[in-house]
């Protein structure tokens, strides 16, 4: 496994210039196909124990990306390495194996749980599957989970639509740990949650990510959420990578316009959140099958320059640990004294 000397962090996944463009039909008798560029060249890195947040609006890729790391989808081109491997060279045994180390929490908790099984079932079919536990053992394992989760063991014996929203998500929860992963993929897990159960499944996630040193890439379209649980937090926009950073410095010092411009759209009651004047985003995300040229987001940004229309601007690094894509980021001089 890779070590960074310099900050003694190990690397548990590490994505290099990963995309995945949709063929997209149009039209019954004049048929047109285009390519939607979904994830476009999206390289990052995750660390061991760490939790990076993944956040944009809507359509930018976010799931997309989680489903590639979880190969739910083939990339169409680009690499995934998880602790140094890439998983597409791997033998369909091996791949196996190295696949229960990697699980993902859904959105939705209503239907991503079998009506048909009892939470008993939902829950041991994974270890069943891989063959860790049979008769007591499996009841124990069980068990075990639901109470990890915070739930009875009673709970057992009922269907998911004896529970509430935020009871299935820690079901959904108890599943993804069975298999004891090193890194869950949790795609807008509480999304679909009423604001006062969302806080208590991220203080769940929190708590198990310390007591079963998980690392965690958290994705959702709303800032509050990202900043809440992440470590450091990647921000997209139609597919790609805008900026990416610790958390403290992207929610303090943004360096991306769009970056600050989601900030001005959290609403002004979240203490953590509010700062300084920031401007807030105007416009509609552009259709992803014909995205602007040149930098885009520069149809949406208030400093855009003429540069900006034409040449797109790269992920570059400025200071320790951030990296913006974009030509003028914003207090780039500060930034990169003092990272
Ligand atoms: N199977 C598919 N076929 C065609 N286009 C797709 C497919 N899956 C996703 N897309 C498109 O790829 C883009 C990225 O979608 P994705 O679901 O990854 O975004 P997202 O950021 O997760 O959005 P949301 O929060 O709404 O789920 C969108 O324009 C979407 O319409």
């Amino acid at each position: 496994m890779i070590v960074e000397t310099k900050e003694q962090r190990k690397v548990l996944l590490k994505v290099h210039e990963l995309s995945k463009h949709f063929e997209i039909t149009k039209g019954f008798i004049k048929r047109k196909t285009q390519i939607l560029k979904a994830v476009d060249q999206v390289s990052l890195t995750v660390y061991e124990g760490e939790t990076l947040g993944i956040v944009g609006e809507s359509g930018c890729g976010k799931s997309t990306l989680g489903n590639m790391i979880m190969h739910l989808i083939e990339p169409s081109s680009g690499k995934i390495l998880f602790e140094d491997t890439d998983l597409s060279e791997m033998s369909r045994e091996t791949l196996r194996k190295k696949r229960k180390d990697i699980q993902m929490i859904f959105q939705d908790p209503f239907s991503s749980l079998n009506p048909r099984l009892k939470i008993f079932d939902i829950i041991a079919e994974p270890l069943r599957t891989h063959g860790i536990a049979k008769g007591d053992k499996l009841e124990e394992e069980v068990h075990k989970l639901l109470e990890a989760v915070g739930l009875s063991a009673d709970f057992a014996e009922r269907f998911p639509h004896q529970f509430s929203g935020g009871q299935r998500q820690r079901v959904g929860i108890g599943r993804a740990l069975s298999l004891k992963p090193k890194l869950i993929v949790c795609d807008e897990p509480v999304s679909a949650l009423d604001v006062s159960i969302q806080s208590q499944i991220l203080n769940l996630l929190s708590v198990l990510q310390k007591r079963y040193k998980l690392t965690y890439i958290f994705i959702a379209h709303g800032l509050p959420a990202v900043a809440y649980i992440s470590d450091r937090i990647a921000v997209m926009y139609l597919g790609k990578i805008m900026e990416i950073s610790k958390k403290e410095d992207l929610l303090n010092r943004p360096l991306h316009p769009y970056t600050e411009g989601l900030l001005a759209s959290v609403p002004v009651s979240d203490p953590e959140l509010r700062g300084k004047e920031k401007k807030a985003l105007e416009g509609e995300t552009p259709n992803p099958l014909n995205p602007p040229s040149g930098c885009r987001f520069h149809t949406r940004c208030s400093y855009v320059q003429d540069r900006c229309r034409v040449e797109e601007p790269q992920l570059r690094q400025i200071g320790l640990d951030r990296s913006v894509s974009c030509h003028y980021p914003l207090g780039e001089i500060e930034a990169s004294l003092y990272g």
